[in-house]
């Protein structure tokens, strides 16, 4: 049994600091009310951020917003928050916005600056009133915006996980670098993050990530063959985008959150587990070395996680429904199926391997995903695409990659799943 106390100085989030600042007023008794900027406001994460804002408004103001192509939504969201900036996909989208927004008789001081495109999100994420970043766009496209946040030092609400699995080597020296926290939003490490709030350098000996089971947990693994895309689209508990729900389909989400959970805690992948836990109530859990065991609980709600992403250290009182262990009456566990979910052990592959082999894992992924929802693959094609993409990556795996290699690997990785995906059609056409 491994004793080993983990490095918690590999961390981006100082836990000694943590405790004394706990000790701080409530956000509202401060009177502090942060300056967001929110990536992904259209999408699940965004729209449930902007609740939070919308219902804390002497808390938190919404200083710009980046959305992909969903300008109805993006006009209703500059009515309602006035943010000073705005972005959109591509600059063909701006006409459409910004008549929208005419016939919405949003006009003057009320209309925001518009901008587009990869520099548009960047310029969202960097705008000088913002001091904090909620990154809530999907995928490796959240790198980018968000490391150059951290360069204007924002501080990270990190929602976007594909930000850490593919650029972690690069993302956490430049953390340090620039002095800026990095909070998490997902809710597992939210949930690890609330239990280690108090926990001495040293006292953290295990992290339990809690894990859904997603759409196919009581399907036979032979059943797998066949499923369809709405299938996988259909998450048992929680509300999300398209892509995440087809990751935790195929339980590779909660291989990312290994390698999230790495990155962010400084543990050793030998001191992460899994266990399955149907009801998700228990977001995840921390084992101190003395084997004591604290998990955080509440319903499934991102708002929850979002919230504390922004009020840490404090605590916002919300009129929530409160935990009733009563009505839920139980919470069963079990040990993920590692044969019918191949995806888990790739993550640990990709994440002992290290360097650049998780940007490589994570564009397999997102494009292997992309894909299914497209029906060009099957469901159970995915991890086989994937592992087609970490075994040509060997050769030129690199140990401490640059952002720019990070961003050649993730090019490279979506090509080589096209191959593969190309080859299995030949071989089921043969
Ligand atoms: N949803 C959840 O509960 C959770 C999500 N996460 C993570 O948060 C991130 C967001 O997930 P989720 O909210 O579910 O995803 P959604 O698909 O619901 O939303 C994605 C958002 O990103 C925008 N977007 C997508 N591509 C681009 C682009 N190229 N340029 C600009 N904007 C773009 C979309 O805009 P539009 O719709 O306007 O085109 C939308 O606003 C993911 O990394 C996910 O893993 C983590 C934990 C929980
Ligand atoms: C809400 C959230 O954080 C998701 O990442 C969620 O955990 C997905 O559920 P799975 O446990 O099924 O991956
Ligand atoms: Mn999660």
């Amino acid at each position: 049994m491994r004793m080993a106390a983990l490095d918690f100085s590999a961390s981006p989030v100082n836990t000694r600091e943590t405790f004394q600042r706990t000790m701080d007023l409530a956000l509202e008794e401060t009177g502090a009310k942060k300056k967001i900027a929110l990536l992904g406001s259209t999408g699940s994460i965004g729209t449930q951020t902007l609740d939070i804002c919308r219902e804390k408004p002497e808390n938190f103001e919404v200083v710009s917003l980046a959305a992909g192509s969903n300008v109805d939504l993006l006009a209703k969201q500059i009515a309602l928050f006035k943010p000073k900036m705005v972005s959109v996909a591509t600059e063909d989208l701006v006409p459409a916005l910004r008549e929208r927004l005419s016939d919405m008789g949003v006009r003057g001081a009320d209309l925001p600056t518009v901008t587009s495109g990869a520099e548009g999100i960047v310029a969202t994420a960097c705008h000088d009133d913002a001091d904090t970043v909620v990154t809530g766009i999907v995928g490796c496209a959240g790198l980018l915006p968000t490391v150059e946040a951290i360069k204007r030092k924002k501080t990270i609400a990190l929602a976007n996980k594909e930000t850490l699995i593919a650029g972690g080597p690069a993302v956490l020296p430049l953390l340090k670098e620039y002095g800026v926290d990095m909070v998490p939003a997902d809710s597992e490490h939210s949930a690890i993050f609330q239990c280690l709030q108090g926990f001495p350098p040293g006292a953290l000996r295990r992290i339990i990530l809690t894990a859904s089971g997603g759409a196919f947990r009581d399907w036979p693994a032979a059943d797998l063959a066949k499923v369809t895309v709405a299938d996988a689209l259909t998450h048992p508990n929680w509300d999300m985008g398209a892509k995440i729900t087809v990751d935790s389909a195929t339980m590779m989400n909660k291989g990312l959150e290994v390698i999230e959970a790495h990155y962010l805690f400084g543990a050793d992948y030998d001191d992460i587990d899994i266990v399955v836990h149907p009801e998700s109530i228990i977001h995840s859990m921390v084992e101190a070395q003395d084997t004591s065991v604290i998990g955080q609980l509440g319903w499934p709600d991102m708002r929850l996680p979002l919230l504390y992403s922004l009020s840490w250290p404090h605590r916002v009182r919300m009129s929530y429904d409160k935990l009733d262990l009563a009505k839920l009456s139980k919470m069963t566990f079990k040990e993920p199926d590692r044969v019918k979910y191949p995806c888990i052990d790739l993550a640990y592959a990709a994440g002992r391997e290290g360097g650049s082999m998780t940007a490589a894992m994570n564009a397999a992924n997102e494009r292997a995903n992309e894909i299914f929802r497209k029906e060009v693959i099957s469901f159970v094609d995915i991890p086989r695409v994937i592992e087609v993409v970490m075994e040509a990556h060997k050769a030129d795996l690199m140990a401490t990659p640059s952002i720019e290699d990070i961003v050649n690997v993730d090019l490279w990785a979506r090509g080589k799943v096209d191959e593969a995906a190309a080859q299995l059609k030949e071989l089921v056409g043969a």
